[in-house]
């Protein structure tokens, strides 16, 4: 069996670093994938030269997300009136995975948007992933779904992971799969290894972050010891993405991965 490959969310990690510089800082502590939601900013050329240079994998980018406290802060694919913003979105998307060759573009679910009954924003929802999912077709690109824990998003449109996997069954193209967050699924699901165990042949993704304050493994309330032994054992050998804020700096907290991940 080979080791995890774990990839760094440069959202999250390297913030003592101007973006830019973050892929320099992730290579130069022994990583060999990054992944990021947000590349709208920057052209797409130049974030394929930093990972270049640096001899790094782009792992995700994903569709984009409002600001902080609006109602799109966690994406609008489940959003009912606003299919065409979320296709050109999508498109745009889709076209910096191809140009960084990230393997993903995870489409943020979204809130059910205010005024909306959850069933509307569900059925817009599976329509959206199944649009996009034809979109991609062919490019290479494979696309994620994501459940997110109630405490931190409140009213997201996927709130379990068996959920995440029933809309990628749905769409049957292939292409569409479940980003499998050990942080969301403590919170709001609990019985990790479990979980791990029915839901874990078939994601294309993981990510974590130790709850209750989402630092690294180690600091928090799951036995990481026992999440990375079984990832390990189920055969598991996609990226795992490290999206936390580190506890006391980056580098100083990167020492779980010897001590926790075989
Ligand atoms: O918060 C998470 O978990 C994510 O994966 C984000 O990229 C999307 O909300
Ligand atoms: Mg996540």
């Amino acid at each position: 069996m080979s080791a995890l490959r774990f990839d760094a969310n440069l959202k999250w990690l390297f913030t003592e670093h101007e973006f830019l510089d973050r892929f320099a800082a992730a290579a130069a502590a022994g990583f060999t994938g990054v992944e990021f939601p947000d590349p709208y900013p920057y052209e797409a050329g130049e974030l394929r030269k930093r990972l270049d240079d640096n001899g790094l994998h782009q792992v995700l980018v994903n569709t984009p997300m409002g600001a902080k406290g609006t109602p799109e802060q966690q994406g609008i694919t489940c959003f009912p009136d606003l299919v065409p913003r979320f296709r050109d979105e999508f498109l745009s998307a889709l076209d910096y995975a191809v140009a960084l060759g990230a393997d993903f573009v995870h489409l943020v679910g979204g809130m059910v948007p205010p005024g909306t009954s959850r069933d509307r924003a569900f059925a817009r929802y599976v329509a959206n992933v199944a649009w996009a999912s034809e979109q991609a077709a062919g490019t290479g690109v494979r696309l994620l779904l994501e459940a997110q824990n109630k405490r931190d998003a409140p009213g997201f449109i996927l709130e379990t992971q068996a959920q995440a996997h029933a809309v990628a069954e749905v769409c049957d193209a292939g292409n569409v799969g479940v980003l499998l967050d050990v942080y969301h699924a403590q919170i709001d699901e609990g019985d990790l290894l479990t979980l791990l165990g029915t839901e874990l042949p078939g994601a294309f993704h993981v990510q974590i972050a130790d709850p209750p304050s989402r630092h690294e493994p180690g600091t928090g309330e799951v036995n990481f010891k026992s999440v990375f032994a079984a990832i390990k054992a189920s055969g598991y050998d996609g990226w795992i993405g490290c999206e936390y804020a580190p506890a006391a700096g980056t580098v100083a907290g990167l020492g779980w991965r010897e001590e926790l991940a075989p």
